[in-house]
This record gives C-alpha cells, structure tokens and sequence, in this order.
C-alpha cells in the first residue's frame, strides 16, 4: 500500500493514531444531476482514520487498528453500497457520494468508540475515492 502524506487536524488529545486500508465497492448517486456517477461503477476506496484520545485500554492501545478496519471493510469490501440500509436513493444526506460515505464510515466508528471505556475519538476520516478526488470528514463537535 502506498504511503501518503495526509492533512493534519488540530485536536488537544495526547494520542493519534491512524490507519488506512481499502476496500472495493460499488456505488451510484441516484439523481439525474449526477451525470456519469448515475450509472453503477465502482472504486478502490483507499481510506485513512484518525482517532485520538488521553487514555490507553488494558492492552495499552487506543483502539485496536484491526477493529477499525473491520468495522468498514467487513461491511462494504465488494459490495454495492446503495444496497446497505444505511444508505439511501431517496434523500441526497444519504447519497454513497464520497462526502456521504466519509461521514458514514467517521459515524460507525464513533459508535463503536463510544462503547470503549477510554473514550477515544475519531477526529478526521480521509476517503480517496479515485486518484484525482478525494474527501476529508472531520466532526464538527471536535473543533474548538
Ligand atoms: N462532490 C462530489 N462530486 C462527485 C462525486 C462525489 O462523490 N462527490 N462523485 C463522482 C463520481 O462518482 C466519480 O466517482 C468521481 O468522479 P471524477 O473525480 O470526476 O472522476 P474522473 O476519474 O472522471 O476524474 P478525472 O478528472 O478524469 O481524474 C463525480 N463527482
Ligand atoms: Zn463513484
């Protein structure tokens, strides 16, 4: 896997940790407005997370980087992303466009961390969809 160079984010937390992966899917943007993107293609998605925090769990990590691959790859690696509930071809917030999916992937994994005791924090999700686009997620309830 290539290694990039990724914007940064401001955040008062001791710990960054990051990890990328990829995964394969399908998608379309179901509106006429979308020109080519209507019709059904798809994409390496080439992802990069970043979670933050003070506190370390039992096994000294911040959060297990296998559980944060899982939680998307298992999830939407070669499969056709309008056909997860979680999205939606009636309600453009719910689009697989690459700002919708950079939301979707930061909320699962939000979800996931708020079950942790230490808290950790996912500040920035990176969401490559093709070699000239690319979309960055950062929660707004984190900038101060
Ligand atoms: N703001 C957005 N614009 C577009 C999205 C999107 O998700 N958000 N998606 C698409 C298409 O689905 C496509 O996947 C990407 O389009 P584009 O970058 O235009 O791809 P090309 O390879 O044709 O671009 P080049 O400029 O030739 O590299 C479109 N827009
Ligand atoms: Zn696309």
């Amino acid at each position: 896997m290539m290694q990039q160079i990724y914007p940064v984010t401001e955040h008062p937390y001791a710990y960054e940790l990051n990890k990328d992966f990829q995964f394969a899917a399908a998608h379309y943007v179901p509106h006429r407005d979308a020109g080519k993107c209507q019709n059904m293609h798809g994409h390496t998605y080439f992802t990069n997370i970043t979670i933050a925090g003070d506190e370390l769990d039992h096994t000294g990590f911040l959060v297990d980087f296998k559980h944060i691959k899982d939680l998307i790859h298992k999830r939407f690696d070669h499969r056709i992303m309008n056909e997860d509930t979680i999205f939606s071809d009636q309600d453009a917030e719910y689009f697989p466009t690459t700002e919708v999916v950079a939301r979707t992937i930061y909320e699962i994994i939000q979800a996931h961390l708020d079950l942790l005791p230490n808290k950790p924090i996912c500040v920035q999700v990176y969401l490559r969809e093709t070699p000239t686009s690319y979309c960055i997620y950062r929660p707004k309830e984190n900038k101060s």
